[in-house]
């Protein structure tokens, strides 16, 4: 198969480097010229625009999005809106609100994938898990493209109609809120309670057979095994917020209680505060720990 990728930051390079390494084509597309160049010398074909980029899929297009949410979406979307018709299949892999999905899957030609894609950069070796919306046809045409960046056939499902898929990912980032805060509180209570512990230790720990194991657990033994016990100079910052005020607002909606979730949200916009809490700097570590997202550091 031949699939075009446009977005090559931490998430599409590593769509671009999976879908080579199973034996597939990739033409791909940046505003950054160096990321095109970078993935060129991977084994990529370069395009210089999204025009071209479509230009040289050809007929049948298969396109993966790994842009920012929002409007550079929809302004991927303009430009290749001219080339493409009801056989091309365009999937969107990124964090988008799942309306807009709907949206662009009405008002688009192609078939359109909605994906939520978890895994951050550590899926570069793993695979990612994905979450797929759309018609059934496309779904089955992207089915060796959905192998090859997920962890394989099991990481991946269609999850039902247009926006399914951005649905699930964005309750899915909503549990990850309320995970990360509950293991931020248990630190920060073992960080100021009654004994001196090494809380690499403790993480590792629990990390082999406890109840509460799991990756964003292991990631919490690598922010103490890097930053130091007491998380050195992370800032109790937390930046993000878009996924989880969704979740929040959906639940509103649904009258469907999420106290824990919500919770979450609301430590994160009270972190702006700057009060020096421990949880909310581990909550800021495992960001950079699953998404590499930038950490504030103390002055
Ligand atoms: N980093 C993470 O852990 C995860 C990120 N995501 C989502 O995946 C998407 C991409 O995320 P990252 O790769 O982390 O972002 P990134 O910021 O590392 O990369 C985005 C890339 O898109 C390019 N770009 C922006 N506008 C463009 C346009 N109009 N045409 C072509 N290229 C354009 C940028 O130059 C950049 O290379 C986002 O929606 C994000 O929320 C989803 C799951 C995990
Ligand atoms: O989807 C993700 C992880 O699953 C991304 O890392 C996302 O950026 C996290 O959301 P937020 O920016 O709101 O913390």
């Amino acid at each position: 198969m031949e699939l075009g990728v446009i977005g090559l930051g931490r998430m599409g390079r590593i769509v671009v480097d999976r879908v080579l390494e199973a034996g597939h084509e990739v033409v791909v597309f940046d505003i950054d010229e160096e990321s095109v160049a970078d993935a060129a010398d991977a084994g990529a074909r370069p395009a210089s625009s999204i025009a071209d980029l479509a230009g040289k899929l050809g007929s049948e297009k298969r396109i993966w999005l790994m842009v920012p949410a929002g409007d550079p979406v929809d302004a991927a979307l303009d430009e290749l809106a001219p080339t493409l018709d009801s056989d091309d299949v365009v999937v969107d892999g990124g964090n988008s609100y799942f309306e807009d999905s709907v949206r662009r899957a009405e008002s688009t030609d192609a078939a359109y994938l909605d994906c939520g894609t978890s895994g951050g950069p550590a899926g570069a070796e793993l695979g990612f898990s994905l979450m797929v919306g759309g018609p059934e046809w496309a779904y089955d045409e992207l089915v060796p493209v959905f192998d090859a960046v997920a962890t394989g056939p099991d990481g991946h499902d269609r999850m039902g109609p247009a926006g399914s898929g951005h649905y699930v990912k964005m309750i899915h980032n909503g549990v990850e809120y309320a995970l990360m805060q509950t293991y931020g509180e248990g630190f920060e209570l073992l960080a100021n309670g009654r004994y001196d512990l090494d809380l690499e230790s403790v993480a590792n720990t629990w990390n082999n057979g406890a109840v509460i194991r799991s990756w964003l657990l292991e990631l919490c033994e690598e922010a103490f095994r890097e930053e130091g016990n007491d998380l050195g100079d992370v800032a109790d910052r937390v930046e993000g917020g878009s996924t989880g005020t969704w979740t929040v607002q959906e639940a509103l909606e649904q009258e469907v209680p999420v106290p824990l979730i919500y919770q979450s949200l609301a430590e994160r916009f009270g972190s702006r505060a700057d009060d020096g809490r421990f949880a909310r700097r581990l909550a800021s570590r495992l960001r950079y720990g699953f998404g590499r997202h930038e950490v504030p550091r103390r002055e």
